[in-house]
């Protein structure tokens, strides 16, 4: 199958590089340096200590697109606006994914014309260590959900067996969505004011404690029915991707704005619009958005 990437940050360049192994993959960079090195050098994948180089495609997006049948979408949920108003061209594929966390994304999807629309949850551990070598820390598996449309073509990629990278079919995307946001909100702000791998808030007794009065405040806004599940759930990907800095430590440690708004601002939202009280999501709200501006300055 032919198939683009949108991005060649941690996700981006991780799903190439595993993708190439059966597919015929392009990465679409926002720089063109990028897309001149992934093209000279490859693209190193390191596993275990372990690195291998794939010879991918890599064009920047400015340039045509070649018209793949699947078009995933590897960039930040704040990045989509710009995207989709400068990049008609990104309009021709078949089937768009979707890989962003949080849920602010969906919302935006409503006004495009594709006729196949999947979202996907990865809960893998990547980290991008320059711009041709992405780190798998953690091996996980993708989540995979039909939002719009037919999922046949996605079907068809899910189906192949490349080894730890694997797909698995969620009939509800909501509730995969929503499961993926609780295990984001908890995990994602929480090592970036600690400065912690993902790993340290299960083995750490006392980040594990801040972890759970978080976690029963989000648990009652969001009406979680199955706290234990929704708990176990939350430490399995905790412990499988135990290595990882998070795509939030990873902003914060590069001065790059995060994704809070898509993860806690979410929650706020929603316990106001209950008239319901958060105060431990907004104080780190707040903390997360503050270490963001200190960034931003320096
Ligand atoms: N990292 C992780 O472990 C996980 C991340 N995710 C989710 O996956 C998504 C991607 O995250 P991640 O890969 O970590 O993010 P990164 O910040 O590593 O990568 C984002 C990439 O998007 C590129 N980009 C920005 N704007 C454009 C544009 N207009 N055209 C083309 N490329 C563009 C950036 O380019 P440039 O380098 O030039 O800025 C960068 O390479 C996020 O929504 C995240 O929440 C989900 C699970 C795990
Ligand atoms: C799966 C996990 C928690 C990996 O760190 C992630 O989604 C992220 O970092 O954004």
């Amino acid at each position: 199958m032919r198939i683009g990437i949108v991005g060649g940050g941690a996700i981006g360049l991780l799903t190439a590089a595993y993708l190439s192994k059966q597919h015929h993959v392009t990465v679409y960079t926002n720089r063109k340096e990028q897309a001149q090195w992934l093209m000279s050098e490859g693209l190193k994948l390191v596993r275990n200590g372990e690195q291998e180089t794939i010879f991918v495609q890599a064009k920047p997006l400015q340039e045509r697109m070649d018209e793949e049948e699947i078009l995933f979408i590897a960039v930040k949920q704040y990045h989509l606006p710009t995207l989709f108003d400068q990049f008609a061209h990104l309009l021709r594929s078949r089937t768009i994914v979707f890989l962003q966390n949080g849920m602010a994304h969906i919302d935006q999807l409503r006004d495009l014309p594709h006729d196949h629309i999947i979202l996907a949850v990865v809960e893998h551990g990547a980290l991008k260590q320059n711009d041709t070598t992405v780190i798998h820390t953690g091996i996980g598996q993708t989540k995979w959900s039909v939002w719009k449309g037919k999922g046949t073509d996605f079907q068809q990629l899910a189906n192949d067996e490349i080894d730890h990278f694997s797909f698995q079919y969620c009939e509800n995307w909501e509730e995969m969505v929503v499961k993926k946001l609780l295990a984001n909100v908890l995990i994602n702000p929480l090592t970036a004011l600690l400065n912690v791998r993902n790993g340290q808030l299960v083995e750490r007794s006392e980040y594990n404690e801040a972890m759970k009065l978080l976690f029963e405040e989000v648990t009652s806004v969001l009406q979680v029915t199955d706290k234990q599940a929704m708990w176990n759930y939350i430490m399995h990907i905790c412990e499988k991707t135990a290595h990882n800095r998070s795509s939030m430590l990873r902003d914060i440690e590069e001065g790059r704005k995060t994704e809070i708004d898509a993860i806690l601002k979410y929650i706020i939202d929603r316990a106001q619009k209950q008239r319901m009280a958060a105060p431990i999501s907004q104080f780190l709200y707040y903390a997360v958005k503050g270490k963001e501006q200190e960034g931003e300055a320096r």
